[in-house]
């Protein structure tokens, strides 16, 4: 408690501090995107073509208005992002061009989702450093010189080897193997010294593998745990890229959707941290195959593992989001079986005929 009041006093000073030393004209009016009174964010959500971006959207507008939350990504959009409402071309490495959006549409608050994922960053490294390093100093930049509340996620990945793995707590050694986990570092470490320097209003979720039946996953380590649906529901067969006994941490994107939201509507003086672990459960390629046999029992899963292997070795097993849950009221709502059961209600109807 003692150690918690004096993060806000730290705190308030340094916004003090930082809001005298900005030098930028637009900082002032909407600084910590402080909306004003009565009137609702606009927010624009970067790389929103990917696994978590429509959902994100959809559960803002809920809350903010159709009109006020814009999608952007430099890929053509599909037909259901078309018609979902407003959808942008904004490449992340165009530092102008995301000045003018941010002015153009009055922005309030970003949510950052372009990078690219763990496989593919290895697979990629100079691309990898340009949007996964570059991308995020034009955000943080962007974010300081217009006051925008700004949403980086992190991932368990941004841990290494040397971590604690089970439970991987929220402050701890992070020495991450992958171009993915390093620059998920840089963006921490960057945000929170933006925040603490000039009172910018970073927050950021670690996110464990995110599991969704209606987005596709972008080239990560955890993809499996969505593959192995679709291969339950038409092959029966799954070639598993991991051990059998590889325990990872995953989220249903339910959750992760409100994760984002509930913290993002968080008032910026109720948050003693900047930087928190969020998860819901753990399991390995078995424990999730045999929840599977529940609906399709002649499910089989050929274990082959490849570079990926590697890269979940280093990962955390087990994530202790417990500061999240205690500082600003984290609950996840689907475990294992429940994961799994909607998963296989949802896509059922698409493989049925
Ligand atoms: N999906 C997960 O399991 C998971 C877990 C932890 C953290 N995260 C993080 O959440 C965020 C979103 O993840 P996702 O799974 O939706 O990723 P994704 O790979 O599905 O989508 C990323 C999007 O970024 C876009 N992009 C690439 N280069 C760009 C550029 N130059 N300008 C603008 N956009 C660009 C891509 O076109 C793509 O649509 C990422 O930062 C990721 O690290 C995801
Ligand atoms: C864990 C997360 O960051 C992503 N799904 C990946 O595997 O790269």
């Amino acid at each position: 408690m003692k150690l918690r009041s004096l993060t806000f006093t730290n705190i308030k000073f340094l916004r003090k501090f930082s809001s005298e030393a900005s030098p930028h004209p637009y900082t002032q009016s909407a600084r910590d995107g402080n909306v004003q009174l009565g009137t609702k964010p606009r927010i624009l959500i970067t790389g929103s073509h990917g696994q978590l971006g429509y959902g994100v959207a959809q559960a803002l507008r809920k809350s903010y208005g159709r009109e006020n939350v814009i999608m952007s990504d430099i890929i053509k959009p599909s037909k259901r992002i078309l018609e979902s409402g407003p959808y942008i071309h904004a490449d992340i490495l165009d530092f102008k061009n995301l000045q003018q959006v941010v002015v153009t549409h009055r922005l309030d608050w970003l949510i950052h989702f372009s990078a690219l994922l763990s496989a593919v960053g290895e697979k990629n490294l100079s691309l990898a450093m340009k949007v996964n390093v570059e991308g995020v100093h034009n955000i943080l930049e962007l974010s300081r010189q217009f006051g925008l509340r700004l949403f980086v996620p992190s991932t368990i990945g941004a841990f290494g080897p040397e971590s604690p793995r089970n439970p991987t707590p929220n402050l701890t050694v992070q020495r991450p193997k992958t171009i993915y986990g390093v620059s998920k570092v840089h963006a921490e470490l960057l945000g929170e010294y933006f925040h603490h320097r000039y009172g910018l209003d970073f927050r950021c979720l670690r996110f464990p593998g995110v599991i969704s039946y209606d987005t596709n996953p972008g080239g990560g380590t955890t993809d499996y745990a969505v593959q192995i649906f679709h291969d339950a529901l038409t092959t029966r067969h799954h070639v598993c890229y991991l051990r059998k006994d590889t325990r990872l941490p995953m989220m249903y994107i339910t959750d992760t959707i409100k994760s984002i939201c509930e913290f993002m509507a968080l008032d910026s003086s109720v948050l003693p941290q900047r930087t928190y672990n969020v998860t819901a459960m753990s399991f390995t390629p078995e424990e999730i195959a045999d929840s599977i046999r529940r609906h399709i029992p002649s499910l089989e899963v050929t274990y082959k593992p490849d570079d990926r292997q590697k890269i979940a070795d280093s990962w955390p097993q087990v994530f202790d989001d417990s500061e999240a849950r205690t500082e600003w009221g984290w609950e996840h709502e689907y475990d294992l079986d429940k994961l799994v059961d909607i998963m296989i209600t949802s896509l059922r109807p698409k493989y049925a005929s």
